[in-house]
């Protein structure tokens, strides 16, 4: 069995390692239009099989799709990612022509690939995969909330003193600075709401801190981020490929669903190997509702970017 990384960059590569490290596929394909740049990253992983034990094949490929050939998933991290001071909306412009480029590369080549498009502007670009490429619903899923939910549950467990295994917490919404909605009312330690033990100040930082999350890395490093990028798209690849049916925010098509039509947003989806499997129907109050309903209009004005640019 095959898994797909297009872009060797720094999500591509993180991905690919973490992917080859769990042993998810015998043959990992890792693809970057970069001449040699994909070649020289797996040669580099590969050569780590010795001391951490690992047994699946890495190769390295400069954009030959037929090397692809078969794959049951494929990760898009292909584009530009964001500097500090922008938004990842401002990406599109640049990313909407690759991710449609590379999903239609794939599809020729693995017509049964599952997709897991990590990109930016994400929810839009997995809304422009499912457009461009005509594939059931099930088959797209956008990474953005699984890593927005681990950063939730991180910010929480510095205020609580609490492992992170032991939060449960997830983050709704767009992948944006403010679309995102971490849903604290919601988050428990081991069962016990964590409004338990915070103040309405701490939970109002700790949902301000979430959202920005990837803006306070991208500002710390220069450009974004990519250990828990890399760690979150593999493990939604690790649920698919092993049928763990494990419970993530990943952006899909609603039709219907928390209100909404025709838009990718991020909501708890069941994964397994059929790809998102079914959506989990969260009792939402009125504050959240309004919330879901916020930004999912701020990611139906990007969607509407993609005609205006010729993407769709
Ligand atoms: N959804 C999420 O949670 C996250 C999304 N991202 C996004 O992931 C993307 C990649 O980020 P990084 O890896 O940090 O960027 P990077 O610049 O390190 O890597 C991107 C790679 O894509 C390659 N590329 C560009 N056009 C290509 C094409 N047509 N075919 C194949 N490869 C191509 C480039 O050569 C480069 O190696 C960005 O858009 C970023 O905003 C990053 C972190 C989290
Ligand atoms: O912040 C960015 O631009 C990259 C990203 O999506 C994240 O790390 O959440």
């Amino acid at each position: 069995m095959k898994i797909t990384v297009v872009g060797a960059g720094a999500v591509g590569a993180t991905t690919a390692d973490n992917i080859v490290r769990k042993e998810l596929a015998e043959e990992v394909v890792l693809l970057d239009i970069k001449e040699g740049l994909a070649e020289g990253k797996a040669q580099d992983m590969s050569q780590t099989a010795a001391l951490l034990g690992f047994d699946s094949k890495i190769i390295g490929v400069t954009n030959d799709y037929a090397q692809t050939a078969g794959s049951a998933v494929a990760v898009i991290t292909s584009g530009i990612p964001r500097k500090p001071g922008m938004t990842r909306e401002e990406l599109i412009g640049t990313n909407a022509n690759i991710v449609r480029n590379v999903a239609e590369n794939l599809l020729k080549h693995s017509p049964e690939v599952i997709l897991v498009v990590v990109s930016n502007p994400m929810d839009t670009m997995t809304y422009l995969a499912l457009k461009a490429t005509g594939l059931p619903k099930h088959r797209i899923i956008g990474m953005g909330g699984t890593l927005d939910s681990s950063r939730f549950r991180y910010q929480l467990s510095l205020r609580l003193g609490a492992s992170p295994a032991d939060l449960n917490a997830i983050v709704i919404g767009g992948h944006g600075d403010t679309t995102m909605i971490p849903l604290i009312k919601h988050a428990t330690w081991n069962s016990v709401p964590v409004t338990q033990f915070l103040s309405a100040e701490e939970q109002q930082q700790i949902v301000a801190d979430t959202m920005v999350g990837g803006a306070t890395l991208t500002k710390l490093i220069g450009t974004s981020a990519w250990y828990a990028p890399g760690a979150s798209s593999a493990a939604v690849v690790e649920s698919i490929i092993r049928d763990q049916k494990k419970l993530f925010t990943a952006s899909v098509y609603l039709e219907g669903e928390y209100g909404q039509h025709d838009i990718n947003l991020g909501v708890p989806v069941v994964l397994g190997k059929t790809g998102w499997e079914r959506i989990l129907d969260l009792p939402l109050d009125e504050e959240e509702k309004a919330a879901f309903a916020k930004s999912a209009d701020a990611v139906r004005n990007m969607n509407n970017v993609l005609k205006e640019i010729g993407a769709l």
